[in-house]
Parts: C-alpha cells; sequence; structure tokens
C-alpha cells in the first residue's frame, strides 16, 4: 500500500489499526508509514476517519471508555497503544492542534508557558524567549506582543487559533498534529501558517487533516486518501495527485466524487 521513498527515515508506523466508537468501527485496518521531518497530510471526505486517526497518535480516546484501538503506533519501536507511559510524556512528544480553537482560559502568555512548565525548568527570561519564539512563529507576535497578560479569550477565532498553535510548538514535540488548523483563518493567516509548515518540518514530523486540496498538494510531501475508514491509497503528494493508483482517489481529487 505504502510507497515511500526507500531512504525515508519512519517516525510513527501503523500495522493493521483498527478503530471504535463503541460499535461502530470507525478505522479499518489501517497501515500507514509516516515519514520523520516531512508533512504529511489526510485527506477525503466528510467522516471518512482524518481526525479520528490523527486523535489516535496522541492517545485522545484514552479518555473515553467506549472508545478503543487495536493494532500497533510504533514510535522509535515502542507501541503508543499499549504503552505504558504516562500520556502527559506521550502529548510532550507528539502534539496536537484542534479544529476549534481552544486557548486556556488565561493570558496569551500564561497559555504557551503553562504546558512548557510541565517539561521544563526554564529561567524567566528562558520562558520570555520561549514565548517570543513560539508567537512568532504563529505569526502572532505582531499583533500580541503589547498584550501579553490579556486573556487569550479576546483573541479572535483566527488568532486564537494560531495562540493554539504557538502553544504547540512551544513544548518543541517530535510530532505535531494539525487538525484543519487553517479553517478559521483569513487567506494572510492560512499563508502564514503554511510557511510556518514548511519550516517546521526542518525539526518536527508534522500530519495535517485538510479539506482543502490545494493545501494538501503546497505543503504536504506525502498524502494517505482516505475513504470510509480505510486508507485506500498513499504515497508521494506529486503522485497522489497527479498519477494516482486507484480510481477512488482520482475520482476524489478531481472532483467527481458524488
Ligand atoms: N465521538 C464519536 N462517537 C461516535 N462516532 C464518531 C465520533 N466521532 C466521530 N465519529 C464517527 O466516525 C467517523 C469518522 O469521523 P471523523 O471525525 O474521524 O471523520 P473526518 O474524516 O475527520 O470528517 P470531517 O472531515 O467531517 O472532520 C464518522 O462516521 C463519524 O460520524
Amino acid at each position: 500500500m505504502s510507497t515511500i521513498d526507500v531512504e525515508e527515515k519512519i517516525k510513527l508506523e501503523v500495522k493493521n489499526l483498527n478503530f471504535y466508537y463503541g460499535a461502530f468501527h470507525a478505522l479499518k485496518s489501517v497501515n500507514l508509514s509516516i515519514p520523520e521531518k516531512k508533512v504529511t497530510a489526510f485527506i477525503g471526505p466528510s467522516g471518512c476517519g482524518k481526525s479520528t486517526l490523527l486523535r489516535v497518535f496522541n492517545k485522545m480516546f484514552a479518555l473515553y471508555p467506549e472508545q478503543r484501538a487495536e493494532g500497533e503506533i510504533l514510535m522509535d519501536g515502542e507501541n503508543l497503544l499499549t504503552s505504558k507511559k504516562d500520556i502527559a510524556l506521550i502529548r510532550s512528544k507528539i502534539g496536537m492542534v484542534f479544529q476549534k480553537p481552544t486557548p486556556f482560559p488565561m493570558s496569551i502568555y500564561e497559555n504557551i508557558a503553562f504546558g512548557v512548565r510541565l517539561f521544563e525548568k526554564l529561567s524567566k527570561g528562558e520562558m520570555e524567549e520561549r514565548v517570543e519564539w513560539a508567537l512568532t512563529k504563529a505569526a502572532l507576535w505582531k499583533e500580541v506582543k503589547d498584550k501579553l497578560h490579556q486573556s487569550g479569550n479576546g483573541l479572535s477565532g483566527g488568532q486564537q487559533q494560531r495562540l493554539c498553535i504557538a502553544r504547540g510548538i512551544a513544548i518543541k514535540p517530535e510530532i505535531l498534529l494539525l487538525d484543519e488548523p487553517c479553517s478559521a483563518l483569513d487567506p494572510i493567516s492560512t499563508a502564514s501558517i503554511e510557511e510556518l509548515i514548511t519550516e517546521l518540518k526542518e525539526d518536527y514530523t508534522v500530519v495535517i487533516v485538510t479539506h482543502n486540496m490545494q493545501q494538501a498538494a503546497r505543503v504536504s510531501d506525502y498524502t494517505a486518501y482516505m475513504y470510509l475508514g480505510e486508507l485506500i491509497e498513499f504515497g508521494v503528494t506529486d503522485q497522489i495527485f497527479l498519477k494516482p493508483k486507484k480510481q477512488e482517489t482520482e475520482n476524489y481529487i478531481t472532483g467527481r466524487f458524488g
């Protein structure tokens, strides 16, 4: 199924993954290798399981007793699904930005410093530097530098989303999961986030769920096309968009999907 360049180093290896919301079988025997320090996009029609797959990667389901994952997600040789590691530790390595902006009810500064403090002991100056670095990377610094101690909830929707992206990168995870990160953003902020995604892959492995196929084509190195809980095709983005191997992928890419 996967057509990954042999020289790519694999960061996450998904083997025979099945996922259930109660009796509903939402992911069906998914096999996928996510390359390190590349951008991988998940595309497919609404309800096909893109967000579910992304959320399994940082074990969101552990909060819900009726949700269940079977199979393997190997990160550095360890199966995250059966790992006894503290979930907070896993999330410090696999950060996630949700589709709906979810700032904490605290100041802009604290929204970022809070997570960093859980894992690192920084001096006041170092923390200030980290906050500025994360906000600059997320293309928000100029807009908020004079109101860092005001509430994050006072920002516009698009600014809140960039704050959440800044919060996600501030802890310097190894993998960053982005679920429709630009859905609330205007074209200018979208362009800066896309630029940021391209920059991020110098240091991080990025996985993005997007409805916007132009965006997938612009920012990703690899693309996975999903339909009804199955991974239909996975490969180098140019190949998926220009020469898909499966008819279903071609129908979706060319807009012939019903
Ligand atoms: N909490 C839940 N409980 C039960 N079923 C769910 C739950 N969340 C999602 N589903 C179902 O699982 C399937 C996959 O949903 P998911 O949100 O992963 O799709 P998606 O491809 O990300 O869709 P969209 O593009 O609309 O965000 C859908 O049929 C959805 O109805």
